[in-house]
């Protein structure tokens, strides 16, 4: 059995390839990145080293890889024969991936088993983003056909995987602790045997904890760190002003998952510690900088801090912490960063209403609304 995974990055070989490939899927790695590629593609084997309170190590073998820029047909010949397809791009690169499995699932054969689509992002439902680009390649007529083909199902992962040393090779080096959670109602009863995966029914309640508390706590860490002229994430969290800041704002957002989702406050109070710890794991070299990458992403609307605190306001709870965390991320200031320098030049080119408007989508009816424009303001005048 194949399983073809786009984006061979930190999280594509220490987590999602790593586990289907312990479930005894060969790995076919697809990326644009072709030293990358041609690096796996010659190797026999890389290694997974969990590091934390228990570390351990695992050799991964069994995989091979494919440049999708370059090797389209190919890519799309495996998805044609592979039992599944699962991303780790980033959201933004969905669009991308999309007509390479189009083509892949116009080529496969109708007596085949559904092909399983997950793509594992940090978003809300991203693999019905992704659905959404490949449905929209096609037309309804052929869509009609192709449908009985591919199963979509959503899912939320977890595990932090920081940038590697660049003389690690292909080895990463990833947190013990991982979580997967994938929605079973598409698969009808017949869900995948992959060890380690939770199935679950309803996933909104597991994604929005997993997104409004681990990502929520790991960007606010990042945007005071850079702030206060940190590199490290863990040596960020260590400094007390930046973890009161930190916890404040987790337990805006646990006032969030408990009046949507009905979580007991002791259990997410113990979640919310659990993760500051895991943050804090001196055996990882994560940086602000990753940790804040594409700022203009995570402002967005259904995105770990106006997700969250659009509804708080909605519900008349206290959004202050994740506001002023707003407020941190306005200031990532990063020249490598795209998305950042786009950033600082919409905040030096236009009005606040306007820039909350577009990074937010939320007008000024929204009672968020004001509050987020005296942010963008102190901002801009470098204050507060
Ligand atoms: N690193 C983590 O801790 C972590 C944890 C959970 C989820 N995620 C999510 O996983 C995704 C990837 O994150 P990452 O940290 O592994 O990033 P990464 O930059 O290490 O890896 C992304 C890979 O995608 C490749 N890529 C880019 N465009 C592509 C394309 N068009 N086709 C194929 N490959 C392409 C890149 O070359 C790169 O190798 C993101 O959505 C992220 O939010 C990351
Ligand atoms: O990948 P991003 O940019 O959405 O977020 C950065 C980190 O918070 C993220 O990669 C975490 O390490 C990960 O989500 C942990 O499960």
């Amino acid at each position: 059995m194949t399983a073809v995974h786009f984006g061979a990055g930190n999280i594509g070989r220490g987590f999602v390839g790593f586990l289907l490939n312990r479930a005894g899927y060969e790995i076919v790695f697809a990326d644009v990145n072709a030293e990358l590629i041609s690096a796996l593609d010659s190797a026999e084997s890389y290694r997974v080293h969990e590091v934390g309170v228990e570390s351990a190590d695992h050799v991964v073998t069994g995989f091979r890889a494919l440049n999708s820029s370059t090797q389209t047909v190919q890519v799309e010949a495996e998805i044609a024969g592979a039992r599944i397809v699962t991303t780790a791009v980033g959201p933004n690169i969905l669009k991308f991936v999309a007509p390479v499995i189009l083509e892949g699932l116009r080529a496969r054969p109708a007596d085949a088993a559904p092909l399983v689509v997950l793509a594992c992002e940090n978003a809300i439902n991203a693999t019905d983003m992704l659905a959404e680009h490949i449905r929209g390649l096609s037309d309804a007529t052929e869509w009609a056909t192709l449908e009985s083909r591919v199963i979509f199902a959503n899912t939320a992962v977890d595990r932090i995987v920081p940038g590697q040393d660049p003389n690690a090779g292909l080895d990463v080096t990833v947190e013990t602790y991982f979580e997967w959670a994938i929605e079973s109602g598409p698969f009808d009863g017949a869900t995948l045997d992959i060890p380690g995966v939770t199935w679950v029914e309803n996933l909104a309640p597991y994604i929005e904890r997993k997104l409004f508390t681990v990502n929520t706590g790991h960007a606010t860490t990042a945007y005071y760190g850079f702030a206060a002229g940190y590199e490290g994430l863990a040596e960020s969290l260590a400094d007390p002003s930046i973890r009161d800041r930190v916890y404040a704002v987790l337990q805006e957002t646990k006032a969030f998952v408990v009046a949507k989702h009905g979580f007991d406050p002791d259990v997410q109070e113990a979640y919310l510690n659990k993760i500051l710890t895991r943050f804090a794991n001196p055996h990882l070299t994560d940086t602000v900088e990753r940790v804040g990458r594409q700022p203009m992403r995570k402002a967005s609307r259904h995105e770990r801090f106006i997700g969250p605190a659009a509804e708080l306001a909605e519900r008349g709870l206290p959004t202050v912490a994740l506001v002023d965390a707003v407020g941190a991320l306005l200031r990532f200031d990063v020249p490598a960063d795209p998305e950042s320098v786009e950033l600082q030049a919409l905040l030096n080119a236009e009005a606040p209403g306007v820039i909350v408007e577009r990074l937010t989508e939320l007008g000024p009816d929204h009672p968020l609304f004001d509050s987020l424009v005296e942010a963008v303001r102190n901002a801009q005048r470098r204050e507060g």
